[in-house]
């Protein structure tokens, strides 16, 4: 039993999940961060040297490895929910969040990130608003709730997540 955290780049899924998995005594895993350890790279280089759909491939394989294995929480890169196999494996074996966020207030935080291969461009706010428009619905189809980033401090946002996996019973039994 996992829990999962979706959701736009720039989101939180890595800081709240961090946390989460804090309070919650569980084993952290971002993807992106396995996805690097195995490449051996950073995800921008290998989104520079082999393209996107080769890091959807390595990205699948961790995702399933990582939901087969032992409780945890588990941060997703932002485009985790493009394949429906992904969305299927993450919601069968455990609670999937979505950290839902304004393309606005994700312009704000990421704006002098440059760690993010697809915000690489001319128009990072169109872009934005361009892969919310598509994401959005896979990330409420993925997830069995949503909670909004806006306002919330990270460890407000982590309270509300425990208050929302205690009520629908998904607080995996070591919690
Ligand atoms: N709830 C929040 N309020 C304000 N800033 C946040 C919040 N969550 C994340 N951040 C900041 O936004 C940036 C992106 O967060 P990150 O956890 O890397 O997002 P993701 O993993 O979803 O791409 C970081 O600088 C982080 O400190
Ligand atoms: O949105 C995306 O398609 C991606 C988001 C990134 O993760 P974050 O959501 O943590 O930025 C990372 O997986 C890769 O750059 C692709
Ligand atoms: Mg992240």
């Amino acid at each position: 039993m996992s829990i999962t955290l979706v959701g736009m780049p720039g989101s939180g899924k890595t800081t709240v999940g961090r946390q989460l998995a804090r309070r919650l005594g569980l084993p952290f895993f971002d993807s992106d961060h396995v996805i690097e350890e195995r490449l051996g790279c950073s995800i921008r280089e290998y989104f520079a040297r082999e393209g996107e759909a080769s890091f959807r491939d390595v990205e699948q394989q961790v995702l399933a490895e990582l939901a087969q294995g032992p409780s945890c929480v588990i941060a997703t890169g932002g485009g985790a929910v493009l394949r429906e196999a992904n969305r299927a494996c993450l919601r069968a074996t455990g609670q999937v969040v979505y950290l839902r966020s304004s393309p606005e207030e994700l312009y704000r935080r990421l704006r002098h990130d440059t760690t993010r291969p697809l915000l690489q461009v001319a128009d990072p706010m169109a872009k934005l608003r361009e892969l919310y428009e598509q994401r959005d619905p896979l990330y409420r189809e993925a997830a069995h709730f949503q909670v909004e980033t806006g306002r919330p401090s990270v460890p407000r946002l982590v309270n509300m997540i425990l208050m929302q996996l205690e009520l629908s019973g998904g607080l995996p039994p070591a919690a």
